[in-house]
């Protein structure tokens, strides 16, 4: 473990330097990893997992999840399961279907959590709100955590790639004395680029305030305010595609993703920094009360009881993607398809 300085605030990390690959096999090595679900996280976190050399196994409902597990090589009876099956079977069982689905299989899955097993998760959600999940762990179990801030999708190109996604660790309850340890080696395992420190209670609320803040509702909310006023004052859709979004990702950001804020700053022309920087503090002063009563929605539950209520609807899944297929219809998201087309790699 190493201590890092994070502007000013000293924390722990972990990486594949002071924690090797040979060291989680080692303290794996009489585990055989049970990765129940197969939908974003369960296909990264199993093949990375498999590919290291890992002892795993799937479980999977039949439908049509289940053909991706055979299209990626899990063979049926052998390392591949019915849920409870795998539950059996399994002595690191992690719960890997979607947050609302936990919820629904956990009476089924509780009686293989016997003494000595593990319960591991990739979101504080269950246990966090525990009041609203109904999952209350035996107490002669551990209960670890191991969150990727990125997505299944991305931990599995990463890991491809010969590059880890970072993650977040937890312990919530170590009955072996071992707990720490057994978490760090399964990060490892799952491809992380480094990993830190954290509670399921304030990974559960950064991670549902961040997706519904900057990472994805905030940024959809910007860019359609934009859009939206430029188009009202007479400007092409082209135009207001390149302006709001196409600018923004194929220029600017990877400028700030490499060196900060200020450097992407300091490549636009003075006239663009000195807007910018009399702007930022506006948005930011009109943006946090919105982002105050997202953080107090999320704190108080009420945002895991939308999840959970709307994600246990039966037609949950064809309601998502009519959503979706809403915001692909808009019109920015259109234009943008063109403007795709016209990028250098694409003619
Ligand atoms: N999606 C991500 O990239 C991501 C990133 C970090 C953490 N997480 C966390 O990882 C966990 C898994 O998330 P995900 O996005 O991979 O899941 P998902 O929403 O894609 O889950 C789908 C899986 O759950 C199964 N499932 C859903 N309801 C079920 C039910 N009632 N009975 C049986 N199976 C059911 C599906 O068959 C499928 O295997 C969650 O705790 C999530 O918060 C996800
Ligand atoms: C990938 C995200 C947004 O970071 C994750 O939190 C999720 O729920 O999918
Ligand atoms: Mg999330
Ligand atoms: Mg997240």
């Amino acid at each position: 473990m190493a201590e890092m300085n994070f502007g000013g605030v000293i924390e722990t990390v972990v990486t594949s330097k002071e924690f090797s690959l040979e060291k989680a096999h080692e303290v794996l090595k009489n585990e055989t990893i049970a990765v129940i679900g197969y939908g974003i996280q369960g296909p990264g976190q199993a093949c990375n997992l498999r590919d290291n050399g890992f002892n795993v196994i799937v479980g999977q409902r039949e439908g049509k999840t289940y053909e991706k597990c055979l299209k990626d090589g899990w063979v049926p009876g052998k390392t591949l399961f019915p849920i409870e099956e795998a539950c059996k079977k399994g002595t690191i069982i992690c719960m890997l279907l979607s947050d609302a689905g936990q919820i629904a299989v956990w009476p089924k899955i509780k009686p293989y959590l016997t003494a000595g097993k593990t319960l591991y998760y990739s979101h504080g959600f269950a246990i966090n709100w525990q009041d609203r999940t109904g999952v209350v762990p035996p107490s002669d179990i551990d209960v670890i955590m191991v969150a990727p801030k990125g997505s299944g999708t991305s931990l599995r190109t990463m890991f491809c790639e010969g590059r880890g996604l970072n993650c977040s660790y937890a312990v919530y309850q170590d009955a072996s004395g071992n707990a720490e340890e057994k978490t760090i080696a399964f990060g490892i395992g799952i491809g992380a680029g480094y990993l830190f420190k954290t509670t399921f209670q304030r990974e559960a609320t950064s991670d549902l305030t961040g997706e519904r803040g900057s990472l994805m509702g905030a940024i959809e909310g910007l860019f359609e305010a934009q859009y939206d006023v430029l188009r009202a004052h007479g400007h092409s859709p082209s135009e207001a595609f390149n302006e709001t979004v196409e600018e923004l990702t194929q220029s600017l950001m990877p400028l700030f993703g490499e060196k900060g804020m200020d450097w992407m700053y300091a490549n636009c022309s003075t006239t663009a920094q000195r807007g910018a920087l009399d702007w930022a503090p506006r948005f930011r002063e009109a943006i946090k009360p919105v982002m105050e009563w997202l953080y107090l929605s999320v704190k108080t539950g009420n945002e895991a009881q939308i999840a959970i209520d709307k994600n246990s609807q039966p037609d949950y899944r064809d309601k998502l993607n009519k959503e979706l297929e809403d915001m692909r219809n808009k019109e920015m998201w259109q234009a943008g398809v063109t403007v795709r087309t016209l990028r250098p790699e694409n003619n």
